[in-house]
């Protein structure tokens, strides 16, 4: 097995290991005999098929940022379970590499192929399997979107235990497999912790059905735990069993923004001690980040008189069950944050109707977007101590500074934002262009210096394409030994998503 390196849109790529089948044409007739031909877009000129246009594809061999581009010719959209699993196993045996596919709207390229593999999008699997408005529990194929299964719960008073800016689009499927963290997290906790279970189809075509819906289950080894967070390299997960929460009977949300980055810790232990019970959410943004969001009408932008001299913002949120109650907590808060003598926050801005508590959050779910409009995005997701936040984004723009990359047409801005409640900052670098020369000055840099804060370089996008090299970054010898040792079980012809996770 040769080990070979591959230059990708300008970017470093670690090549897959081995070789896999093409998808051929004999691949198609059975794939004919499993699946309607609507259900089979490719490109191979087949007799039965017209072959669609390479450019179809784009959006299935592109990821969302425009980073990352495979060059598979077949995509397969199963309807149900035993279709997947026929395919599985077909391309087991051929020994075709499969990447499972479902919103794709992951940001370390994970749900896009490297090269030729076969993509197999979860998109046609998107039914409520069930739900028991009085447990909460929620059974569903794993191409539902998050966002409908919101409006599903709904009515039943009932929330999604995820809350993402990429809802309207990405699947829970995915979700689970990447083990999505999102803005609830600070609230809810872990998709470890609200996946009940699961149904996956395993690299040979078994198809293991852990669909249960029980809280409780200490029987032994708990295997669903891991596929959450495996980006589909073990299986493809077909079904989703999980618990939502009731529904908050009031939600209010706040901004502040604060003249120093030193006033986050203090603020959040305030806010933790004040709100208690009904903090559901504590999220940052820096300057930086926030104009931005602002420049590409991301929500509703504070009075500029307001924000000046802000070097950062936080977004607090509260979840609770009495409106009167929660509001007269908050405005306590603001009170006594205003009125000290000396004030962590220059203001705060409460929201008054839905529209603007939607508003205030588009501020900080919107920077995401606000970024891939201004540029190509070099995005890191790291878990580090609160206090070292700002050092993280200050070194790196500094590091750039002294690599001469910085201006506009290197790297435009460096940016800051995140979960602080979870001690989550995404670090993007936005610049023109992607390039080697950019991507050389930042990694190991910044992996390096996570390292040397003990965090993590992935807190919760996953490892994908994008990491896989920097895994040693966070894990050691002994934990990637037994990470391969579990994929060799799994999946011993490493069809499954490969080049992801593991190198
Ligand atoms: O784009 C990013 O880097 C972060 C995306 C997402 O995790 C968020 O928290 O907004
Ligand atoms: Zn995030």
């Amino acid at each position: 097995m040769s080990r070979f390196q591959i230059i990708r849109h300008g970017l470093l790529v670690r090549g897959r290991a081995r070789h896999f089948s093409s998808v051929s044409l004999a691949d198609i007739d059975h794939f004919r005999t499993v699946l309607p031909p609507h259900a089979i877009l490719t490109t191979l000129p087949t007799v039965a098929t017209a072959p669609v246009a390479p450019a179809e594809l784009d959006q299935y061999n592109r990821d969302w940022m425009g980073k990352y581009t495979g060059k598979a010719t077949t995509v397969l959209k199963p309807r149900t379970t035993h279709e997947v699993s026929k395919i599985v196993k077909w391309c087991n045996e051929r020994e075709i590499a499969v990447v499972p596919q479902g919103g794709n709207t992951g940001l370390v390229g994970g749900s896009v192929p490297l090269h030729d593999e076969l993509i197999l999008s979860l998109a046609s699997m998107n039914n409520v399997r069930s739900f028991d408005p009085v447990s909460g529990i929620l059974i569903a194929d794993a191409g539902c979107i998050l966002q409908s299964l919101t409006d599903y719960v709904a009515p039943y008073n009932h929330i999604m235990p995820i809350d993402l800016g990429a809802k309207g689009s990405c699947h829970i499927g995915g979700n689970v497999a990447t083990n999505a963290g999102g803005l609830r997290l600070l609230r809810y906790g872990s998709l470890h912790g609200s996946v009940l279970g699961l149904e996956v189809v395993l690299p040979d075509g078994t198809v293991l059905d852990q669909l249960t819906s029980l809280r409780k289950d200490n029987t032994g080894y708990d295997l669903k735990q891991l596929f959450i967070g495996a980006e589909g390299t073990l299986g493809v997960i077909t079904g989703v069993s999980l618990l939502t929460p009731p529904a908050p009977q009031a939600s209010n949300n706040v901004i502040l923004a604060l003249p120093h980055f030193d006033n986050v810790q203090p603020l959040y232990r305030k806010v933790k001690r004040a709100l208690s019970e009904i903090l559901s959410a504590f999220e940052f943004i820096d300057r930086a980040a926030y104009d931005l969001a602002v420049k590409h009408g991301q929500g509703r932008a504070l009075n500029p008189e307001d924000v000046e001299g802000a070097e950062c913002f936080v977004l607090v949120e509260t979840s609770g069950g009495r409106r009167e109650h929660d509001e007269e907590k908050l405005t306590d808060l603001l009170a006594e944050l205003l009125g000290a003598e000396k004030p962590l926050i220059n203001t705060g801005v409460l929201s008054q109707s839905p529209a603007q508590f939607s508003s205030l959050w588009a501020l900080r779910e919107g920077v995401t977007e606000a970024v891939s409009k201004e540029g190509k995005a070099y995005k890191y997701d790291i878990s580090i101590p609160l206090a070292h936040f700002k050092t993280v984004v200050d070194s790196t723009r500094k590091h750039l500074g002294v690599k001469g990359l910085l201006g506009d047409h290197a790297v435009k801005h460096v940016v800051g934002y995140g979960h602080v409640g979870d001690g989550n900052l995404h670090l993007n670098i936005v610049a023109a262009a992607y390039t080697d020369e950019i991507q050389d000055a930042l990694e190991p840099f910044v992996y390096e210096l996570v390292s040397s804060y003990r965090g993590s370089i992935s807190a919760e996008h996953g490892i994908g394409a994008m990491k896989t090299h920097a895994l040693h970054y966070s894990k050691d010898e002994v934990s990637i030994a037994l990470m391969r040792k579990i994929k060799a079980i799994f999946d011993p012809r490493g069809i499954m998503n490969p080049g992801k996770v593991l190198e």
